[in-house]
């Protein structure tokens, strides 16, 4: 794991637009199309803000989220919603957007049919993650029903996750997929956050999911 701090958050939203900018320009010189994964949740909104407007081939970039609440499209805490809102604007509007979710009463309903969707784009090529101070990663829950079989090594490629951190329902890529990543970031602010991380380093990932993708990370962290 490699840390990054920066001044402010900033600071940290534009250098690391540009870094993921960098990165899916340098592989789309190499590749017909780049898959690029996102985070949801409140910290990534003005890294899309600025990377939205980045120079590249967007047309030849398919995104998809680590994960998904369980929600319709519409719902404040959608993480759909927040790529829709403030990723897929200016030039970025032209990517392809990889579902994470579709209308059904329950996640397993549907799991197999989004997988299908993520299988043919694997491996992810540049992957942006965040963490929630409980040092959750994705939907990825300590606690949560699914945990287990969420970092196995032969896990597929989604999960369903019901936690008690969690105040609906989930639809989680899972360690193996996270970390067959050709890039890896996580993306932190605040310094309760920090504190989980340090702790993380030092936890097995059923307690801290975190640690299981710490390997080969860039981790990106603003006070
Ligand atoms: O629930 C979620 O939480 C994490 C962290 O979110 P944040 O609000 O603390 O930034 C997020 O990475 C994940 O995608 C989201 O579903």
């Amino acid at each position: 794991m490699r840390l990054v701090e920066y001044a402010d958050s900033e600071m940290l939203a534009m250098d690391l637009a540009n870094v993921l900018a960098g990165e899916l320009t340098a592989v789309l010189e190499h590749e017909e199309r780049a898959f690029f994964v996102v985070p949801g949740g409140s910290t990534p909104g003005p890294i899309f803000d600025a990377l939205c407007a980045a120079d590249l081939d967007w047309s030849r970039v398919d995104i998809a989220l680590s994960d998904e609440r369980w929600l319709p499209p519409v719902h404040v805490r959608s993480n759909t919603k927040l790529i829709q809102e403030r990723l897929l604007q200016n030039r970025a509007a032209a990517a392809n957007v990889v579902p994470l979710y579709h209308k059904a009463e329950a996640p397993e309903e549907i799991l197999a049919q989004l997988a299908e969707g993520i299988e043919p784009k694997l491996p992810i090529d540049v992957l942006l993650l965040g963490m929630g101070s409980d040092m959750h990663v994705a939907s990825l829950f300590s606690g949560g029903d699914q945990l287990a079989r969420g970092l196995d090594p032969d896990a597929p490629v989604l999960v369903s996750m019901r936690a008690a951190g969690a105040p609906e329902p989930r639809v989680s890529m899972t360690a193996r997929v996270l970390n067959g990543a050709i890039s890896k970031h996580l993306v932190i602010t605040g310094a309760k956050k920090h504190a989980a991380l340090d702790r993380a380093r030092s936890t097995d990932p059923l307690h801290a999911p975190v640690a299981a993708i710490l390997d080969g990370t860039t981790v990106h962290w603003a006070p």
